[in-house]
């Protein structure tokens, strides 16, 4: 498993963001789904080392990412896109995928390739020369995208990043996720339904800092069965459901 989470907590005060979570993950495309506050962003950062755990373990990629040098190797190795990512506006999209790729201590001889097909990857190869501040909000979602899979992760958090993208991006966006989906294992927090339907394989829903499902997508939508939950479509209906159940 490339993610293992047992019984993990991170507090900010009085308030338990995440509160004994424990999930795994193996390659393929897990979608995390919860109300706003529910602790999807506190969960994403805490698996890309960005905050560490009030308690609880967590092994990514087989390593301890509470270790200094299995840290750093965790790191090399991971891919995320937090929902707001600072960008630099006098950078060109080059400039800027390249200079996550040397964060991640990429080798440099392989740099300029992979970000040159990375940014073509995501679609913006006739923007590859054009200053950040130039692009608009959807451009920039897929740049930050591409910083996050300029070293082809194992690992590839990505919170909420298909939202200000339109629907024909979206499409887009969904295939890219199942074709990284085949080799890495892919951590997406989205409010889009429609995004589960179609790239995940499996779905966490959480509430209130606890995950309170965890299988695929048509057993979420089959918890609506026999009840009144509300929805447009069957996966929002047993989120309703599964919500209702476990706050009744
Ligand atoms: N740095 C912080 N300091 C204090 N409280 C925080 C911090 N980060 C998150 N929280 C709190 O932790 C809880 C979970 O927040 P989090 O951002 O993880 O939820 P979320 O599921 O990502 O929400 P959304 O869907 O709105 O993005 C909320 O009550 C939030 O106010």
């Amino acid at each position: 498993m490339n993610v293992e989470i047992t019984d993990l907590t991170r507090r900010f005060g009085r308030v338990r963001a995440v509160a004994g979570v424990s999930l795994q993950a193996g390659p393929g495309v897990l979608g995390l789904l919860g109300p706003n506050g529910a602790g999807k962003t506190t969960l994403l950062r805490t698996l890309a080392t960005v905050i560490s755990p009030s308690s609880g373990r967590i092994r990514l990629l087989g390593r301890d990412p509470g270790a200094h040098r299995q840290r750093r190797e965790i790191r090399r190795r991971l891919g995320y896109v937090p929902q707001n990512l600072g960008y630099y506006p006098g950078f060109t999209v080059v400039e800027f995928v390249e200079y996550f790729a040397l964060l991640k201590e990429m080798p440099p001889a392989t740099v300029s390739r992979a970000v040159a097909s990375t940014v073509e990857r995501v679609g913006l190869g006739d923007k590859a020369t054009a200053k950040l501040r130039t692009l608009s909000g959807g451009m920039l979602r897929r740049v930050a995208i591409a910083q996050g899979i300029v070293n082809e992760p194992e690992l590839l958090l990505l919170d909420e990043p298909t939202a200000g993208l339109d629907p024909e991006l979206r499409v887009e966006f969904r295939a890219l996720l199942r074709e990284l989906g085949q080799r890495a294992t892919v951590v997406v927090s989205t409010h889009l339904v429609e995004d589960v339907g179609s790239a995940c394989a499996r779905v966490a829903l959480m509430d209130r800092g606890r995950v309170v499902f965890h299988g695929t997508p048509a057993e979420l939508s089959a918890r609506a069965e026999g009840t009144n939950a509300a929805g447009d479509a069957p996966l929002e209906r047993g989120y309703s459901a599964v919500l209702a159940e476990s706050r009744s």
